[in-house]
């Protein structure tokens, strides 16, 4: 095996356990990663539907699981800066949304939050029941010297911190990769890898992408959106301004078929209509400005053969179904041969992890990170933010927000980002990143010239892309907190759900430096909104929050566009908390060749928190819902400040669970990308500042969002794959703080604890179920509306059928969802419209019932 000389190392702090990689020339990570293992981490991406694979060896043996939570509670929500947090995202209107981030500034804000918050509707001290049937219802500043004080420079003094190791520090192992071609191709909002799949017989790809544009969802909510991202299949997509409904259609300038489509502005009637740039097939598609009827529309000349669907009347439920129909098809041939790399990347792992300790041996072992207060596991470092060559004013204004401390991932970044450099960086869920990004990024802005007043077209200079709607105005809010003390900088957000003419107003209005946007409203924006494309042209930096999500096909066509569109010389920073092996290989469509990827998670530990509990429950499923509610009622009675999340498969189990929660009257909201953005925005902001609360969530809540003391979180079915259980899991644990995660998985998806193998996910014995208990969930679910199951079973099927694994024998999955089902109560399986069957390759199975 040849051997590669070992990087020099770089001592950075006694507490990081950084490895810093710079990525130059050719072939990177596959290189690299053979020959310098420890350099390399290892990525087992490709593990995923090993259902054959031997029970994970960290299943310690059956344990009688308990929810209580045994971290200390913290006496307020506020943490660092909870409360500012909690405050700006109070708003009542998504059309506010923007205006609301702009103003943050303004002083008057936390008085409007106050009057808002009085509302009735948002109080958490109603039952889940009423308050949930009430909701559906509405359905250059200077450039200091950081250091003058201590009267060296600014670099001098971050440089001597940052190398004050020892060794324990964090070794920073550099290389030089010899991929990535510089480049600027193009690029947009939510997906997931996974929701690609090469679709053979159909020559085309299917490109699942959950809220894409709309940003409605994430990717693997059925309920957001499919795409056609290359030709030949066309997608479903929500209506971009659209409130409520989603849609299939065609992917503006894609080559394949057509779509159905909601109306952009969501109100008229519906039309047929020619594919936006009318190279491929037809869709059919919702009106333009339609209330009304769809319409039928035609592409001139689609080689696709699919025909799209437009679900007649009904609304975004069934559009979300369809969505979910999608994920099922996959040939055959596909999944064999991408079993059969799994294999070789498996061993090819457990390689790398044996290269790996002996090439560092106890000197790895020895860099266990450190917090200031001694606990392991830290997220915070040693060096505090007063020592680094940051502005004053930026200075003043962290220390506002209540930061000190650098984390590990803002101290590693950091100097790099102001050198320049483009970064990859990976750091564990609630370490921080969003700072690490914005600011840097705040002072490289601050060290730009000053943008005159009347300039007509004043330049974006720093650009951040986040894939959900939630995230960009969590990100949008931070850099507010960050800029507090520089007047003549603002942000401005752009997110799907609101009016794009009123975002128009706004930045006109309003001409911001920053903006933070999700990809498919960025998009639009660029084709059109008069002068933006040209404001674009000043972007210095770009920012791709959850890289490998908008680097995942999903979003890539997005992403390669907005790519485009911004200047070749500028810095680009891609943050994740998950960087499989895949991204690594393709983060040349972003980065320049001599980038750095900077890992915080340390080489052969976990990419989870230790001090978050994971464990799994293996039932059958017509246990589930017993077991969920058990589970829920064991927490609230162990935890008076419980705050629970309860992820499902689709937006629309995502309802049906709710609803059945709420019947058994516990305090639970819901939210998902089938909910207008006004509503999403209030429950989130309503779930942030609460105890007490279980939120019942779509994947639209699994990256990034900071809630902070989540005491529990719910993973109920198959999580979508391993990187999405992470970024679940990682809404509790935040900031170092404790937290639980379970997984509840039918006997036919425990495969999937095999391509999580590398996680402690330990198995937990399934809590009793009473008599009594069992005849409340019944009476529960008789009450919960046929609508709802049936529009859950839809989206079941979708799923799952999409998964390579259950998907690949219909006639079991069929029998699988029957069972789903009748666990809902229901004796016979509900009909389901026999195009969306077809749609589904599911036509004739046996057991189905079609309409
Ligand atoms: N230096 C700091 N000291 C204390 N708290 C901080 C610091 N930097 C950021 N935080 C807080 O830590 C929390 C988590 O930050 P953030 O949401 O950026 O995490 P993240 O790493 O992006 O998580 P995810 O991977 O889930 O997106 C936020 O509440 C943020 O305000």
């Amino acid at each position: 095996m040849p051997v590669k000389i070992l990087p020099p190392f770089r001592f950075l702090n006694p507490c990081l356990p950084v490895s810093r990689f710079q990525s130059m020339n050719l072939k990177p990570a596959n290189q690299y990663s053979r020959t310098l293992p420890i350099f390399g981490r290892v990525f087992p991406f490709k593990l995923k539907y090993l259902g054959l694979a031997p029970p994970p060896s960290h299943h310690f043996g059956p344990r009688r699981l308990s929810t209580r939570s045994s971290r200390p509670r913290p006496s307020s929500t506020s943490g660092f800066r909870g409360e500012v947090k909690v405050s700006k995202s109070l708003m009542e209107d998504e059309a506010e949304l923007s205006d609301w981030v702009s103003g943050l500034k303004d002083d008057s804000f936390r008085t409007r939050f106050n009057d808002d918050d009085s509302e009735g509707e948002r109080g958490t001290g109603r039952s889940g029941r009423d308050s949930m049937k009430r909701t559906r219802e509405i359905e250059s500043d200077e450039f200091g010297d950081f250091n003058r004080r201590r009267g060296r420079s600014s670099a001098e003094s971050f440089s001597r911190s940052s190398r004050k190791n020892g060794p324990n520090s964090v070794a920073r192992t550099r290389y030089e990769s010899e991929s990535g071609i510089e480049d600027d191709d193009d690029d947009d909002e939510m997906h997931s890898r996974k929701q690609i799949r090469s679709f053979r017989g159909g020559n085309s790809t299917l490109s699942k992408r959950g809220g894409r544009d709309s940003d409605l969802g994430y990717r693997r909510d059925f309920d957001s959106g499919y795409r056609g991202d290359r030709g030949g299949f066309g997608g479903l997509r929500r209506g971009e301004n659209e409130r409520g409904g989603g849609g299939l259609r065609r992917g503006e300038n894609e080559r394949g078929g057509g779509g159905l489509r909601r109306g952009a502005n969501g109100r008229g009637g519906g039309g047929l209509r020619r594919g936006e740039n009318g190279r491929g097939g037809g869709g059919l598609r919702r009106g333009e400005n339609g209330r009304g009827g769809g319409g039928l529309r035609r592409g001139d000349r689609g080689p696709q053969k699919q025909a799209h669907l437009v679900s007649e009347g009904e609304d975004e439920d069934e559009d979300e179904e369809l969505k979910g129909s999608f994920k099922g098809l996959l040939s055959e041939e596909d999944s064999e041969e991408e079993e059969e790399e799994d294999d070789d990347d498996d061993d090819h792992d457990e390689v790398l992890k044996k290269n790996a300790s002996s090439l560092f041996g106890a000197a790895a072992k020895e860099a266990v990170p450190r917090s200031s207060t001694g606990k392991s596991d830290s997220y915070l470092s040693e060096t505090r933010f007063d020592q680094c060559p940051i502005s004053p004013l930026s200075l003043k204004a962290i220390k506002d927000a209540g930061y000190e401390k650098m984390t590990v991932v803002q101290e590693a970044t950091l100097p790099v980002i102001l050198k320049g450099k483009d970064v990859l960086a990976k750091a564990k869920t609630g370490t921080g990143k969003t700072v690490a990004f914005l600011l840097p990024s705040i002072e490289i802005l601050v060290k730009s010239p000053p943008i005159s007043r009347d300039q007509k077209r004043p330049p974006i200079v720093v650009l951040v892309i986040c894939p959900t709607r939630e995230l960009a105005s969590q990100a949008a809010a931070e850099a507010n907190t960050l800029l507090k003390y520089h007047p003549s900088l603002g942000v401005q957000v752009v997110i799907g759900g609101t009016r794009l003419a009123l975002e128009q107003k706004r930045m006109q209005a309003n001409p911001c430096q920053i903006l933070v946007a999700t990809p498919g409203r960025l998009k639009d924006h660029i084709e059109n909104t008069a002068g933006f494309a040209t404001r674009l042209m000043g972007v210095k930096v770009l920012v791709l929050d959850e890289a490998d999500h908008l680097l995942d096909m999903g979003f890539r066509k997005d992403i390669e566009k907005i790519i485009a569109a911004v200047p070749k010389q500028r810095q680009t920073l891609l943050f994740s908390a998950t960087v499989p092996e895949e991204v690594r290989q393709i983060c040349h469509i972003a980065l320049k060749r001599d980038h750095e990827f900077i890992n915080t998670v340390q080489e052969g530990s976990e990419e989870t928190h230790s001090q978050v509990r994971q464990t799994h429950i293996i039932a059958p499923l017509d246990k589930h819902f017993l077991l969920l509610y058990a589970l829920l009622k064991d927490h609230i009675a162990d935890d008076v400040d419980y705050k629970v999340l309860v992820f499902c498969t689709t937006a629309m189990v995502t309802r049906l669970v709710a609803d059945l929660l709420g019947e058994l009257n516990l305090n639970v909201r819901e939210i998902h990308s089938r909910k207008p953005q006004g509503y999403r925005t209030r429950v989130s902001d309503e779930f942030r500042k609460s105890k007490g609360l279980i939120l019942v969530t779509s994947d639209v809540s699994a990256r990034g969002v900071d809630y902070p003391d989540v005491t529990l979180v719910i993973q109920v079915g198959l999580p979508s794959d391993k990187e999405q259980y992470i970024h679940r899991l990682g809404r509790t644990g935040r900031k170092g703080k404790e937290g639980q995660g379970i997984l509840l998985l039918a006997p036919w998806e425990e495969f999937f604890l095999s391509t999580a193998k590398d996680l402690p996910i330990t198995k937990a014995e399934a809590p009793l179920v009473d008599p009594d208990t069992r005849k409340k969930v019944e009476r529960a679910l008789s009450q919960v509306e046929m609508k709802s199951k049936e529009a859950a079973y839809q989206a079941w099927l979708g799923y799952y059928n999409s998964n390579k694994k259950v998907g690949r024998d219909k006639v079991r999955l069929v029998e699988l969802a029957n069972e789903f089902s009748r666990t809902m109560g229901l004796d016979n399986p509900p009909a389901i419209p026999k195009l969306i069957l077809g749609k589904m390759g599911l036509r004739n199975v046996p057991g189905l019932r079609s309409k």
